[in-house]
C-alpha cells in the first residue's frame, strides 16, 4: 500500500527529476543517444533485406580501374550490365556534378536512359532551424521532380546550396535523392531527414528515393505528415497485397535509422570489379551466388579513405552504409518507435513513486538491494524492448530513480536526526518528569509512613482501650455475682497483683503478695510452700521482678530432671566430663548469676545432691562437674515444694541445714478450694484468655456450670481449674460455657469408682506417651513441644505410671515396659515408677483404716490429674490389704 508519505516523497522526487532534465536538455539528450548506441551494440547484427545488394567500388575494384574517379564509361558499362541483369532499381551513389569527356558523359547518359531505373544523388546543405533561408537557384532549369509541400511538413528541414548532377544526366535518371545527413551533437549519424524542403518542394533522401523507385510508388502516394510519412498502396515485389505504410518521423521529417549491425556483418556485398568482370547473365563472382534480378542495387564508393562516417556501432562506417541501413529500415519496416513525451513523464513519475516506496522499507541493505533491482530492471527492460524496435527513454527514468533515492535518503536521514533529537529532548523531559514524580512518591511515601505510624499508634491505643473496656465489662459482670467484693479489684494491691498475673479477690493472697513485695529487694532465700498448681512459680517470678535484680530468672524442676543429669544441670560441666558432654556447660546457677534461681520441687532432691546444694549456697560458688575451677555466683534462691518440707526434715529425708538455709522467708500459698471468691473471677479470667487464643465467640458461663466449678475441690488447684476452663471454651457449642463442656462430673464420678482400670483415659495417654518417648522422657522438651508447663507433664507422667501399675496388677517391670514402649528407656522409667509407687504407699502400714490411707495418698497426689485418682486409690487399697492381712491369715 502506497502511503501518503511515499506519494509525496515520490512526487517530489519526480519533480526534482523534471527540473534536472529540463535544465540540462543537451546533456540529457546526448546521454540518451549514448544509451541508444549501447542498445545497438548490445543487440548485435540483425538480418537484412535480401533484396538489397551493395555493389562497391572497393579497394579490389581500385586495383582494376585505378585511382578514383574512374572513367564514366566504366559507370556506363556497369549501369548497362545491371540493366541486363534486370535489376529493379539502382541507387547510384556517385555525384557526376562536373562535366567530363563529352563522349563518356554521353555514354553514361545513354546507359541510364536505357536502364530507366537509376537514382542519382544531389548534395544539399541542411539549414539550422533558425538560419535565414536564402533561396537557391542551383537547380533552376532542371526538370525537377520534387514532391509538393503540404502544410503538415512545414517544419521539415530546409535545404539549399544544392549540387546537382550534370543536367543532361539529371534529366535522364529515374529520380534524385539528397545525401544530406543531420549529425547529432557528438557527430554520430542516427537520423535521416527522409524529405527536405528545397525551394518549396520536398526532396526525398537518396535511400528513400531508391525505395520509392524500387516499390514503384508514385509521388502522389507519398503523404508527409507531422509524425509520420505515409506511403499509400504499397505493393512489395512478389506480393499481391497493397497496403499503406506509416514511417514514424519527428516534426522535422527525420526517421531513426535502425542500424542492422557492423558493416562487415551485414548486407550482401559485391565488388564492382567482380560484377564487371563477369558480364554473363545474372551472376556475380564474389561470395555466394547473388541474383541481381529484381533487386534494389546500391552502388557506391567504399575505397579506403573515402567517405567514412561515424554511426552508433562504428566510427568509420562507409557513407553508403548509412543509405543501405535507411533502405533496409524502410524495406523491412523495422522502424524504431520512440515513446511519447507524456509517456516519458508518466514513467518518471511511476519510477519515482516506486523508489520512494522501496525506500520506505526498514532495512538499509534491503533498500539498497531493491533500488539496485529497480535500476537494473529498468535498464534491462529498455534493452529487451529494443529488440522489438521500441526505444524507451533511459536517462530520464534512471535519473528519476537516482534523484528520488538521493532525495528520499537525505530526507530520511534528516528526519531520523530530527526524530533522534526529538527523542533525546523527550527523554530529557521524561527524565525530569520522572525525577519530579519520584520526589513526589517519596514525599507521599514519607507521608504514608507517618500516617501508618499514626494509625498503628491509634490501633494500639484502640486495642489497649478495648482490653481495658473488656476487663471493665468483665468486672462489671462479676459485680453482679461477686457483690461488694468486686470493688476490691480496683484497690492498688489487687491491681498490682494482677499486673504480675496473679488474679485474685482473696485478701490472704494479696497479703502474701504484699509480704513478698516487702522481702523482694533482699537477697535472702525464699521458700514457697503450697499444693501443686497454687501459683508458686507465678509468685517466684513476681518476686524476681519485684526484686529489681538485673540478672535472669532461671528455673529448674528438680522432680522432672533425670537424676543423673540434675547435678550437671545445676552446676554445669566441662567438656568430656561424662559421655555426651561434648562441650562446656555453665549450669543454671551461673545462668542465674545476678538474678534468681527457682528450685521447683526442692522436696524431691536426693540426699547426696542436698549436700552439694548446701555447699554451693554456703560458699556462693559452683564447680562444674568434672571441672576444677569454681565460679563465684550471686544468686537469689527461691525454692518451692508441695511436700511438707518440715515433715521431710523431721523424717530425716531432707537435711535440716539445707532446710533452714532455704526457709529463710517461707510463704504458704492457699489451695484454691480455700479461696472460693477466686473461682468466678478466675473462671472469667481464663475464659477470656482462651476464647482469644482459640478465637471462640464465648461470652459467659452458665449458672449451672459455675455451680459445678464452685462445688469442685480442685485438687490440682489453679492449674487444674485453668485446664477445665480451657476445655470448656473449646467444647462449648454456643457462646456460653455449659456444665457438660467442663466435663468435671465425669472426672468426679471416675474418681469415685473403686475399680477404675477400665475407665482409664488410656486412649488419651497414647499420644502423650508417644511424645514423651520421642523426647526420651525429657520433661522439659516434652513440655516445650506440647506447650504446657513442666509440672503438667511431670504430674501426668506420674498418673500414667499409676494407671499402668494398676493395669499390670502391681507388676512394676511390666508396667515400666508398657510405659517405655520400645524399651530403650526402660531402666529410667522403672526407676521413676518404683520411686513414685514407694512415695505413694509410704506409711501405709501406719494407717488403721484403708479410707484414711486413700485420703492421705490422694491428698499427697493432688497435683496428679483427677483422672488417675481411681488408680491411686486402687494401688493404696491393694497395698493396705497386703500390709494389713485379715486376722488369721499368714
Ligand atoms: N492467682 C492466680 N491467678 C492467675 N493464674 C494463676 C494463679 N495461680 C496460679 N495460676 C496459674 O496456674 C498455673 C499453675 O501455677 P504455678 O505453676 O505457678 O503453680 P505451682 O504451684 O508452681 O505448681 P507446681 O507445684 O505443680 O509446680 C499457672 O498457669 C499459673 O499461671
Amino acid at each position: 500500500m502506497l502511503r501518503l508519505r511515499e506519494i509525496v516523497l515520490g512526487g517530489i522526487g519526480a519533480a526534482l527529476t523534471g527540473i534536472v532534465l529540463w535544465t540540462l536538455p543537451n546533456l540529457v539528450q546526448s546521454w540518451e543517444w549514448k544509451t541508444l548506441d549501447l542498445r545497438f551494440q548490445w543487440r548485435g547484427a540483425v538480418s537484412t533485406d535480401p533484396n538489397l545488394v551493395l555493389i562497391e567500388a572497393d579497394d579490389e575494384s581500385a586495383q582494376t580501374f585505378g585511382r578514383w574517379p574512374w572513367r564514366r564509361t566504366v559507370h556506363a558499362h556497369l549501369i548497362e550490365l545491371l540493366a541486363d541483369q534486370k535489376a529493379r532499381a539502382v541507387v547510384y551513389d556517385v555525384l557526376f556534378a562536373l562535366k567530363g569527356d563529352p563522349l563518356e558523359d554521353r555514354a553514361l547518359q545513354q546507359a541510364i536512359d536505357t536502364a530507366g531505373n537509376v537514382v542519382f544523388p544531389v548534395a544539399v546543405r541542411l539549414l539550422e532551424k533558425r538560419a535565414p533561408y536564402a533561396p537557391d537557384h542551383s537547380g533552376a532549369g532542371l526538370k525537377w521532380q520534387g514532391l509538393d509541400l503540404p502544410p503538415e511538413a512545414k517544419r521539415y528541414f530546409l535545404a539549399n546550396r544544392a549540387i546537382f548532377p550534370l543536367a543532361r544526366l539529371a534529366e535522364h535518371v529515374a529520380g534524385l535523392g539528397h545525401i544530406a545527413t543531420n549529425r547529432d551533437a557528438d557527430g554520430i549519424i542516427r537520423r535521416v531527414p527522409l524529405l527536405v524542403n528545397y525551394n518549396k518542394k520536398l526532396v526525398p533522401s537518396l535511400a528513400f528515393q531508391g525505395v520509392l523507385q524500387y516499390l514503384k510508388i508514385p509521388p502522389q502516394n507519398v503523404v508527409p505528415g507531422k509524425n509520420t510519412i505515409r506511403l499509400l498502396d504499397v505493393q512489395f515485389p512478389g506480393s499481391t497485397v497493397k497496403r499503406d505504410i506509416a514511417i514514424p518521423v519527428d516534426e522535422q521529417g527525420q526517421m531513426l535509422i535502425n542500424y542492422a549491425g557492423r558493416w562487415s556483418d551485414t548486407f550482401l556485398h559485391a565488388s564492382m570489379a567482380a560484377v564487371l568482370d563477369r558480364p554473363q547473365a545474372g551472376e556475380t563472382a564474389t561470395g555466394p551466388s547473388v541474383t541481381l534480378e529484381d533487386k534494389l542495387l546500391l552502388v557506391a564508393n567504399t575505397i579506403s579513405g573515402y567517405d567514412a562516417k561515424p554511426v552508433p556501432m562504428e566510427k568509420d562506417f562507409p557513407g553508403v552504409g548509412v543509405h543501405a541501413n535507411i533502405i533496409n529500415t524502410l524495406l523491412t519496416e523495422s522502424f524504431l518507435r520512440e515513446t511519447s513525451p507524456a509517456f516519458h513523464v508518466l514513467l518518471v513519475l511511476f519510477l519515482s513513486l516506486a523508489t520512494a516506496q522501496v525506500l520506505a522499507i526498514r532495512y538499509y541493505t534491503l533498500q539498497a538491494l531493491f533500488v539496485a533491482i529497480l535500476f537494473a530492471g529498468y535498464a534491462f527492460a529498455a534493452a529487451f524492448l529494443f529488440q522489438s524496435n521500441l526505444v524507451l527513454p533511459v536517462v530520464g527514468p534512471l535519473t528519476a530513480i537516482a534523484v528520488t533515492t538521493l532525495w528520499v535518503s537525505l530526507y530520511n536521514a534528516s528526519s531520523e536526526k530530527e526524530a533522534a533529537d526529538m527523542m533525546k529532548h523527550t527523554a530529557e523531559m521524561l527524565s525530569g518528569e520522572k525525577k519530579k514524580v519520584e520526589a513526589e512518591i517519596e514525599n507521599l511515601s514519607r507521608d504514608f509512613t507517618a500516617r501508618e505510624q499514626e494509625m498503628d499508634a491509634l490501633s494500639r491505643q484502640y486495642r489497649q482501650e478495648k482490653v481495658q473496656l473488656e476487663a471493665r465489662i468483665r468486672d462489671l459482670r462479676l459485680h453482679t455475682g461477686l457483690g461488694p467484693a468486686l470493688g476490691r479489684l480496683t484497690e492498688p494491691s489487687f491491681q498490682e497483683c494482677r499486673e504480675h498475673g496473679i488474679v485474685t479477690l482473696e485478701e490472704s493472697v494479696v497479703q502474701t503478695f504484699r509480704e513478698l513485695k516487702q522481702v523482694a529487694p533482699n537477697a535472702s532465700s525464699v521458700l514457697l510452700l503450697g499444693e501443686s498448681g497454687t501459683g508458686k512459680e507465678l509468685f517466684a517470678r513476681a518476686l524476681h521482678r519485684l526484686s529489681g535484680r538485673t540478672g535472669r530468672f532461671i528455673d529448674i524442676n528438680l522432680a522432672a530432671c533425670p537424676e543423673g543429669l540434675v547435678e550437671s544441670e545445676l552446676f554445669g560441666h566441662v567438656k568430656g566430663a561424662f559421655t555426651g558432654a561434648t562441650s562446656d556447660k555453665a549450669g543454671r546457677f551461673r545462668d542465674a548469676d545476678g538474678g534468681t534461681l527457682f528450685l521447683d520441687e526442692i522436696g524431691e532432691v536426693k540426699p547426696e545432691l542436698q549436700v552439694k546444694l548446701l555447699r554451693v549456697l554456703q560458699e556462693r560458688e559452683v564447680t562444674p562437674v568434672g571441672g576444677t575451677r569454681s565460679y563465684k555466683v550471686n544468686v537469689r534462691i527461691v525454692s518451692a515444694t508441695n511436700k511438707d518440707l518440715k515433715e521431710e526434715m523431721e523424717a530425716g529425708r531432707f537435711r535440716s541445714d539445707l532446710y533452714y538455709r532455704l526457709n529463710t522467708i517461707p510463704f504458704t500459698l492457699q489451695p484454691l478450694r480455700e479461696r472460693p471468691k477466686d473461682i468466678e473471677l478466675l473462671a472469667w479470667h481464663f475464659m477470656d484468655r482462651y476464647k482469644h487464643r482459640y478465637q471462640r465467640n464465648i461470652n459467659g458461663i452458665s449458672k449451672k456450670a459455675m455451680e459445678v466449678l464452685k462445688a469442685h475441690t480442685w485438687p490440682g488447684n489453679v492449674r487444674e481449674f485453668e485446664n477445665v476452663i480451657e476445655r470448656g471454651v473449646t467444647l462449648a457449642e454456643g457462646n456460653v460455657i455449659q456444665e457438660k463442656d467442663l466435663q468435671l462430673k465425669g472426672e468426679m464420678e471416675a474418681a469415685a469408682v473403686s475399680a477404675p482400670a477400665k475407665a482409664s483415659p488410656g486412649n488419651r495417654d497414647t499420644s502423650f506417651l508417644e511424645t514423651l518417648r520421642a523426647h526420651r522422657f525429657e520433661i522439659n522438651a516434652t513440655a516445650k513441644q506440647l506447650e504446657v508447663s513442666r509440672n503438667t507433664v511431670a504430674s501426668r507422667f506420674k498418673g500414667i505410671c499409676f494407671q499402668r501399675l494398676v493395669e499390670n496388677n502391681g507388676d512394676c517391670a511390666q508396667a515400666a515396659r508398657s510405659v517405655s514402649g520400645d524399651g530403650s528407656d526402660y531402666d529410667f522409667v522403672l526407676q521413676k515408677l518404683e520411686e513414685y509407687y514407694q512415695n505413694l504407699v509410704k506409711g501405709s502400714e501406719t494407717w488403721t483404716d484403708v479410707e484414711s490411707a486413700v485420703a492421705d495418698a490422694l491428698k499427697r497426689s493432688r497435683n496428679v490429674p483427677t483422672a488417675y485418682h481411681p488408680a491411686i486409690a486402687q494401688l493404696v487399697r491393694d497395698r493396705f490389704a497386703r500390709d494389713h492381712p485379715p486376722a488369721g491369715s499368714v
